[in-house]
């Protein structure tokens, strides 16, 4: 069972405890998430997913986002990732997701140049583990992002938002729909929905400590 707002802080220990305590490994906490994304991607009508982009950082966020570009793909949509960031660096997560990904041979870029020749893209950037402001590479492709016409979908948190106060570090992702996982976070507030735009929780299985 878990509150039905969390901070950061909530959020990592009930990751923590169900995956060190329960026992439900990392990587079906993943799966969750990615299918609870891909669910909403495909029966929410605002979504056309007739050219989707999955853009993806190192962290466990990405990782979601990667499981996510794979669901779609293997159902015969036409998905590219976009990488964001050093992939020496990924968690064991992510590098799990990606070495995934390569056996499908989804197509994963570095650069995009065109975000407009996409009709939904997926965020997958940063979730909770976001630490300081966003800069360089990372806030132009969000604004880019936030430029394209297509629907943005934010997986757990809109990138750039401080899941905690809702404060912009630096830019932020504006999505049409957030997935977030397990709970709300506190720091969407209706002052955040120009960034969260529509809220829905996803039930991963996360136990709270008690
Ligand atoms: N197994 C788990 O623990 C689960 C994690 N989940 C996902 O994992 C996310 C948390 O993953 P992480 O803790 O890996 O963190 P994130 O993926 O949110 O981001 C952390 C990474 O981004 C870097 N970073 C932070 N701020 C930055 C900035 N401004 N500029 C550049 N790099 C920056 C950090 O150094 C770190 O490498 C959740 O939001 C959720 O989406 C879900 O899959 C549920 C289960
Ligand atoms: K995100």
């Amino acid at each position: 069972m878990t509150k039905p707002v969390f901070s950061i802080q909530e959020a990592r220990e009930a990751d923590a405890y169900t995956i060190n305590e329960v026992g439900i490994p990392s990587a079906v906490l993943m799966e969750r998430a990615a299918l609870a994304v891909a669910n909403e991607l495909q029966t929410n009508e605002a979504f056309d997913l007739s050219k989707t982009l999955v853009v993806a950082a190192t962290g466990n966020n990405g990782g979601d986002g990667l499981a996510v570009a794979r669901l779609l793909f293997v159902q015969g949509l036409d998905v590219t990732v976009l990488l964001l960031g050093n992939e020496a660096h990924a968690t064991v997560e992510t590098q799990r997701q990606l070495k995934i990904c390569r056996h499908y041979r989804i197509p994963i870029v570095t650069t995009i140049a065109d975000f407009a020749a996409f009709t939904t893209i997926v965020d997958g950037i940063f979730g909770v583990g976001l630490a300081r402001p966003v800069e360089g590479a990372f806030a132009e492709t969000i604004q880019a992002m936030n430029a394209s016409p297509a629907n943005i979908m934010a997986i757990d948190v809109p990138s750039g938002l401080q899941a905690d106060t809702g404060e912009i570090l630096g830019t932020a992702i504006q999505a049409a729909t957030t997935v977030t996982m397990a709970a709300r976070k506190l720091g969407f507030t209706a002052k955040s929905e120009p960034n969260t735009g529509h809220v829905i929780v996803a039930d991963i299985g996360v136990y709270q400590p008690h």
